[in-house]
C-alpha cells in the first residue's frame, strides 16, 4: 500500500511562526515545512530581530510580544504571499521602519485591502511604485486597535493578517468582513491562534479578537494538505492506492476536502482518525464543482480532468487568477497544448474530455500548482515536460523525487 510522505503544511508553518514570534516565551514548532516560502518567512524573521533556531525536525523561535527587536530592516519576502502580507502586519505592531518587497511575480499580486484597513487602524504604511504592491515601508510605532472594516473578496490572507494582528493592539480588534474567500484559512487562523492562548469571538460579520497578546507552546504541523492532492488525485487516475498518514479527521486544513470531489468523482475515500486513503476504482466521472473553498487544488482536478467520462465544470474561482499567476489562463493554456478542448469564464473553467491527450512542454509561469497538478497527468500522458520544473521548491523542494517514487509503486 503507497504512503506518500507529504511535507509539513505552508499555511500551519507560517502562522506558526507569526504566532510564536508575537507569543510571550520560547515556541518549538515541530515538523514544520522546509521551502522556500516557509524559510523566507523564518529568515524575514530573523531580520526583524527575532532569534529562531532551525534543525530538520523542529524549530525554534523567542517570541518577542513587544515587536521587531531592531530600529531599522529590509527584509525580501521571495514568493510567499504569506510571507509578504503577515510580516508587514507584525511589523507594523513593533516600533522602528521596516521596508518590505517581494519577487517580481509576488510584486503583481495585490494587497491593497489589507493596506486600507491598516492605514484606518493609524498604521503608517506607503507603497513605493504601485499603490497596493510590494515593494512597502512600514513606519511602526503600536496599534491601539478599535474597529475596523475589510473586504476579503479577493484574498483570505488579508483578514488572517488583522486577526494574528488583533490581540498585539492596546483595545482588540473588531473586524468588520463585507466579502470573504477560503473561508476554510480563517477556520485554520482561528484554531492556532487557540492553540497560541487567544480565543476569537464571531458577532455575524465582526470577528473581534480581545487584546493581551500570546502563550508561547510547542506546536506539531500537519502534512500539506494541498500538496497531498497530487497524491491523492495520482491514486484516482492510475487506479491504485495512495495513504497520507498524519491527515485524518481532525485535521485543520480546508483542502483536504478535495477527497470528496475525488469520491464524487468515482474514487474510493477512507478518512481514518489520522490518515487519509484514496483508492481509484477506474470510474473517473466528470462533474460541476463549486471550488471557492479549496481553490488551490482547482488545478489538481483541471490536470485530471481530460480522462474524466464527462465534462468537468470547476466554479467560484475567480481569486486563482491572482495567485503565482492566472491559474484559470494557465491550465487552459497548458490542456490545450496538450490537444484538450477548454472554455474559461471570469470565475470558472470547463475541460470536456474526448481527445486523447499528447505529450507537450508545459508552461509553468514559475506556479510550483501548475508543475506538480501537470506532473499527475503525466501519469497517463507520454511526454510530458515543464519550462521550469524547479519552481516546485515554494512548497515542495522533494516534489519530483516523492512523486516519481509512489509512480513507480503504484
Ligand atoms: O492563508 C493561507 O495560508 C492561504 C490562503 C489561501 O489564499 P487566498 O485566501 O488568497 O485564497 C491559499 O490559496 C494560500 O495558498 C494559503
Ligand atoms: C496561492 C498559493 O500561495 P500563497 O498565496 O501563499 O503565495 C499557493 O500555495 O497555491
Amino acid at each position: 500500500m503507497p504512503v506518500a510522505d507529504i511535507p509539513g503544511s505552508k499555511s500551519i508553518t507560517a502562522r506558526a511562526l507569526f504566532l510564536a514570534a508575537a507569543a510571550d516565551g520560547v515556541t518549538t514548532l515541530v515538523r514544520p515545512l522546509r521551502s522556500d516560502d516557509t524559510e523566507g518567512f523564518a529568515e524575514g524573521l530573523a531580520r526583524l530581530g527575532y532569534r529562531v533556531g532551525r534543525t530538520p525536525d523542529s524549530w525554534q523561535v523567542d517570541g518577542r510580544p513587544q515587536g521587531p527587536a531592531v530600529a531599522e530592516a529590509d527584509v525580501y519576502c521571495r514568493d510567499g504571499a504569506t510571507t509578504a502580507r503577515f510580516l508587514p502586519t507584525l511589523a507594523a505592531a513593533g516600533h522602528g521602519t521596516y521596508r518590505f518587497d517581494a519577487s517580481e511575480q509576488m510584486r503583481r499580486r495585490p494587497l491593497l485591502p489589507l493596506t486600507r484597513a491598516l492605514r484606518e487602524l493609524g498604521v503608517d504604511l506607503r507603497h513605493e511604485e504601485r499603490d497596493g504592491h510590494h515593494p512597502l515601508t512600514v513606519r511602526a510605532a503600536g496599534v491601539a486597535g478599535g474597529e475596523v472594516t475589510l473586504d476579503a473578496g479577493q484574498s483570505s490572507q488579508y483578514l488572517t493578517a488583522l486577526l494574528l494582528l488583533g490581540p498585539l493592539t492596546e483595545k482588540g480588534l473588531r473586524i468588520h468582513v463585507t466579502d470573504l474567500v477560503s473561508v476554510p484559512y480563517i477556520e485554520i487562523t482561528l484554531a492556532m491562534m487557540r492553540a497560541f492562548g487567544v480565543e476569537v469571538t464571531r458577532e455575524g460579520h465582526d470577528f473581534v479578537v480581545p487584546p493581551g497578546g500570546y502563550r508561547a507552546t510547542t506546536y506539531a504541523i500537519e502534512p500539506d494538505a494541498s500538496t497531498s492532492s497530487y497524491f491523492f488525485a495520482a491514486a484516482a487516475l492510475s487506479g491504485g492506492e495512495v495513504t497520507v498518514p498524519g491527515l485524518g479527521e481532525g485535521a485543520l486544513q480546508g483542502d483536504l476536502g478535495f477527497v470528496d470531489v475525488l469520491r464524487r468523482m468515482g474514487a474510493e475515500v477512507e478518512i481514518g482518525a489520522d490518515r487519509t486513503t484514496v483508492r481509484g476504482t477506474g470510474e473517473l466521472r466528470g462533474l460541476t464543482v463549486n471550488m471557492r473553498d479549496i481553490s488551490d487544488t482547482m488545478p489538481t482536478l483541471a490536470a485530471i480532468a481530460p480522462f474524466a467520462s464527462g465534462p468537468v465544470r470547476i466554479e467560484d474561482v475567480a481569486n486563482t487568477r491572482v495567485k503565482e499567476c492566472d491559474r484559470l489562463e494557465a491550465c487552459a493554456e497548458n490542456l490545450r497544448r496538450l490537444g484538450v478542448r477548454v472554455e474559461t469564464g471570469p470565475d470558472w473553467i470547463e475541460i470536456h474530455p474526448g481527445a486523447t491527450p499528447t505529450g507537450a512542454e508545459i508552461k509553468t509561469y514559475g506556479d510550483h500548482r501548475i508543475v506538480m497538478s501537470f506532473a499527475v497527468t503525466g501519469l497517463r500522458v507520454p511526454g510530458i515536460s515543464f519550462d521550469d520544473p524547479g519552481c516546485v521548491r515554494k512548497t515542495f523542494p522533494g516534489f519530483h523525487e516523492e512523486f516519481g517514487a509512489l509512480r513507480a509503486r503504484l
